[in-house]
């Protein structure tokens, strides 16, 4: 168990392999790209440019006023003429009016630019929301048999949080840094040259730095969004499945689990803030040097009488307002760098490959028959080892087929390729003589009732879920389809009825109530391919047998696909293929295969043996 706990963050969908389902390792390392990622950004952002252009705007204009206001002071302070004991009164009026009215536009324009940009932002996070949610229906499904659904979820989350809460701030900033910079320099350069020079000693220092400290800590900073995301993928699983973990007695272990990767997530994000942390002292102390070497070569200029006494405190003035977007730069480093990994996390996702695209000649099928034909088909979840060998079966329309095998034979992957959840490697599969591959997934998917063996419920009302298959249906034939699937009884038994509310676990309802939902939900859709996966498991023999039954009289003009692991559920059906070792060992009815006495005779003899009251 520690070893499995350990691979939480390596092969973060371990949690459902607990569960049964198999999983795939692929961890998902990849080079940190900043620049690609903040070029991606802007891109994005670029898409509100009448909106950008006018924050930059504003930000333009307030950085202009801050910009002026040292010249201005300068100029009220040079209205007192201190040999002369006099002021220029009507002058300082004059220039501190101006100086309120620049104040009030800077005012004006920071607020009305962080309405702006909150909005922008608000937007940009709003579509890639949008975009990853969209992303996640066009993925295929074998991306999520190898990732934690909490990890996933985290950069639905936690990373889209972490982009838009720096996203204003920092986009601001740095246009309003740059203005800054540049303006305080044509106006240090046009005071005193060699002075510029003098102050601009500092850059590189401070270039080396960020760079030194860019580099330690944003490795930490994705780190810390992977942790984050780790962390997520425990607790959701820990939810998900709480009685086991109580069950099993592991509360200890999971909660030991917890505060590991809790530990690695502080230790980190510690280490991440720690080294961000660095680099606003360390610019302290250039700014601090670089004032004084300032002073000092002021100081000698202005012996040597190259420069007056006046310039040099005008210049100690500028060079701090040089220094001051460099400190806020700074100061975002921390929320900047984490802000880029959440995106890295956001962008790495949307890049993941989706599920092929349909074919540009893809047909619309209708009125569909059921035939449904595999030829030579062969397919592996891992490449290399194969679940299926060259499978080739046809099944006519209106046949009820069952398939039976072992655990892990390949029943359901029969199902999944059926469906076209997954690709083939090679082969063709055929309904109604059309490969799936010229059918438009949305009709393909049309063709199929579908009760898989996981049974799924969405929260909201037992209507809700009933209809979930076709939301236009009527109250009456919710209750109708729901009254085959014998759901109808303990429907109307409970207090709120067809309205009482589910939730995903559905822990309100029992496993076989949930799979008769789900059954009622099948009929409901009225596909012309029925297929029940292990859709009865949980149902007591006696009503399994009832559905069925009444499930056969629906379906007869139609195709049927049963998989049970009870035999006795499926002796009725018209044909029966066991499947082994990835291919098809034996086909054909009850009577036949037990006269065969071959794998199929074997497996109903061992169930007898247990009781299971076939009846050969
Ligand atoms: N998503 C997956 N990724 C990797 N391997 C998988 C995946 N799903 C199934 N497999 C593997 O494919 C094989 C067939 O699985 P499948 O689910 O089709 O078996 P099954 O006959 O339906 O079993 P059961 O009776 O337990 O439902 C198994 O060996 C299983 O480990």
């Amino acid at each position: 168990m520690a070893e499995i706990n350990k691979s939480y963050e390596k092969m973060p969908g371990l949690g459902r392999a607990l569960g049964g389902s198999h999983q795939r390792f692929r961890p998902h390392q990849k080079p940190r790209n900043t620049k690609g990622t903040i070029r991606r950004l802007l891109t994005m952002l670029l898409q509100w440019r009448g909106t950008m252009l006018a924050a930059v705007l504003l930000t333009t204009l307030s950085s202009a006023v801050s910009i002026t206001l040292p010249l201005l002071i300068g100029r009220a302070v040079n209205t007192f003429n201190i040999a002369a004991g006099t002021v220029d009164t009507a002058g300082l009026t004059t220039i501190l009016l101006v100086i309120a009215a620049c104040y009030l536009t800077a005012w004006a324009t920071d607020t009305t630019n962080g309405v702006v940009m909150a909005k922008v932002t608000q937007k940009l996070v709003k579509a890639i929301r949008t975009q990853l949610f969209a992303k996640l229906q066009k993925i295929p499904l074998g991306f999520f048999d190898t990732r934690a659904h909490g990890d996933t979820m985290s950069r639905l989350t936690n990373d889209v949080d972490n982009i838009s809460q720096t996203v204003s701030q920092a986009t601001t900033q740095l246009v309003s840094s740059c203005l800054t910079i540049t303006g305080t320099l044509v106006i240090m350069l046009t005071l005193s040259p060699v002075m510029t020079c003098v102050a601009l000693v500092s850059i590189p220092l401070f270039l080396l730095l960020t760079r030194t400290i860019s580099k330690r800590s944003s490795g930490l900073f994705l780190e810390q969004q992977r942790k984050l995301g780790a962390l997520g993928g425990i607790i959701e699983e820990n939810i998900v499945g709480l009685k086991m973990v109580k069950a099993f007695n592991r509360q200890k272990n999971v909660t030991a689990e917890f505060a590991r990767v809790n530990a690695e997530l502080r230790s980190c994000s510690a280490k991440a803030q720690t080294w961000a942390g660095f680099l606003m002292p360390f610019m302290n102390v250039i700014n601090n040097l670089s004032f004084g070497l300032i002073a000092t070569a002021g100081g000698v200029l202005s012996v040597r009488g190259m420069l007056s006494v006046g310039l040099v405190v005008s210049f100690l003035t500028y060079s701090r307002q040089f220094g001051m977007p460099l400190n806020s730069i700074a100061g975002m480093f921390a929320n900047i760098q984490s802000a880029l990994a959440g995106a890295e996390r956001v962008f790495e996702l949307l890049d993941e490959a989706e599920e092929a695209a349909d074919r540009e000649d893809v047909r619309e099928i209708t009125d569909v028959k059921g035939k449904v034909e595999f030829k030579d088909v062969t397919f592996s979840y891992i490449p290399g080892s194969p679940v299926l060998k060259d499978v080739s079966f046809t099944v006519n329309p209106g046949e009820v087929v069952a398939l039976v095998g072992e655990t892990g034979a390949g029943k359901t992957t029969i199902v999944n390729l059926l469906t076209r959840f997954y690709e083939l490697d090679g082969g063709r599969i055929l309904i109604d003589d059309t490969d799936i591959l010229d059918i438009s997934r949305e009709t393909l998917r049309g063709c199929f009732s579908v009760v898989l063996q996981e049974t799924f419920l969405f929260t909201g009302t037992i209507a809700d879920n009933i209809r979930y298959s076709r939301p236009t249906a009527t109250d009456e034939e919710v209750r109708a389809a729901a009254g085959l699937a014998h759901a109808d009884d303990f429907i109307s038994r409970l207090p709120g009825g067809y309205e009482t509310i589910v939730t995903g676990s559905a822990d309100n309802l029992s496993l076989g109530q949930r799979q008769l939902i789900a059954i009622a939900r099948a009929i409901l859709a009225e596909a012309p391919i029925l297929i029940l996966d292990e859709a009865t498991s949980s149902v007591d023999t006696k009503t399994e047998k009832e559905i069925q039954q009444a499930l056969l009289t629906l379906m007869k003009s139609h195709t049927s696909f049963l998989i049970a692991h009870r035999l006795s559920t499926i002796r009725d059906a018209d044909r029966i293929m066991v499947i082994g070792g990835g291919e098809i060992l034996e086909s054909g009815t009850h009577n036949a295969l037990m006269a065969n006495k071959g794998a199929y005779y074997e497996m109903v003899m061992s169930q007898l043996g247990m009781g299971g009251g076939i009846g050969a």
